[in-house]
């Protein structure tokens, strides 16, 4: 079984990764998804209490915990859909990365996505915020908070690692490519001509 894991800071590009995946029929399982289950059966409003949480299952069970909960339901979404390729997105830090690899052996890739600052503050800002110097205060103060849960040391772990600094499609290329998902599903045959698959490698 293989299990991709991504990795990167806000608005690097994990979600499209994973609308990538989900959209070739790789199922995809979001670690956030435990925290925001967690506050449902505590009765509170995940959109409240998302971080507090987090950081009390940690308390409570260790700080593998999210990676703990999150196995079990990566081999139950390979079994349902009957996928040999899940996608794992939101490891933060190297203690999770170690239960996964613990858990999938060498069945487990972590995949960083980088993109620069300013490059990732557009992109986010595109999704909805306007561009204004809080939002970039705001990203900064993110990407801290991040670094200091364990992202930073993760994504120096990273097996395979895809720069999203070009095109959306360029990007969504590279993770079918990672993925190991064919080129010629769903896309237009014209297009395989036109643009070498793979970046044009002899
Ligand atoms: N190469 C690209 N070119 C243009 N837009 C992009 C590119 N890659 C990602 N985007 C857009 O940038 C935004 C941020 O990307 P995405 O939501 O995938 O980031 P993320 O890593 O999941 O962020 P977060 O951790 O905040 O959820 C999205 O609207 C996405 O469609």
């Amino acid at each position: 079984m293989n299990v991709i894991g991504t990795v990167g800071l806000p608005g690097s590009g994990k979600g499209e990764a994973a609308s990538v995946a989900e959209a070739a029929g790789v199922p995809v399982v979001v670690m956030g998804d435990v925290i925001r289950e967690e506050c449902r059966e505590r009765g509170l409003d995940p959109a409240e209490h998302h971080g507090r949480i987090a950081g009390v299952l940690r308390e409570e069970e260790g700080d593998d915990a999210i990676a703990a909960r999150t196995i079990p339901r990566i081999r139950e979404a390979a079994e349902e859909r009957d996928a040999d390729t899940v996608l794992v997105d939101g490891l933060r830090s190297t203690v999770e990365l170690e239960r996964f690899r613990e858990a999938f052996g060498d069945g487990f890739t972590l995949v960083a996505v980088h993109a620069p600052f300013e490059l990732r503050a557009e992109r986010l800002g595109e999704r909805g915020r306007d561009d204004s110097d809080s939002d970039l205060e705001a990203l900064r103060e993110r990407d801290e908070r991040e670094i200091d849960l364990g992202l930073g040391e993760t994504l120096e772990h990273a097996d395979v690692e895809i720069d999203n600094t070009g095109t959306l499609d360029a990007f969504r290329e590279r993770v079918r490519e990672v993925l190991g998902i064919e080129d010629d599903e769903g896309d237009d045959p014209a297009d395989s001509d036109a643009e070498p698959a793979g970046g044009g490698r002899p």
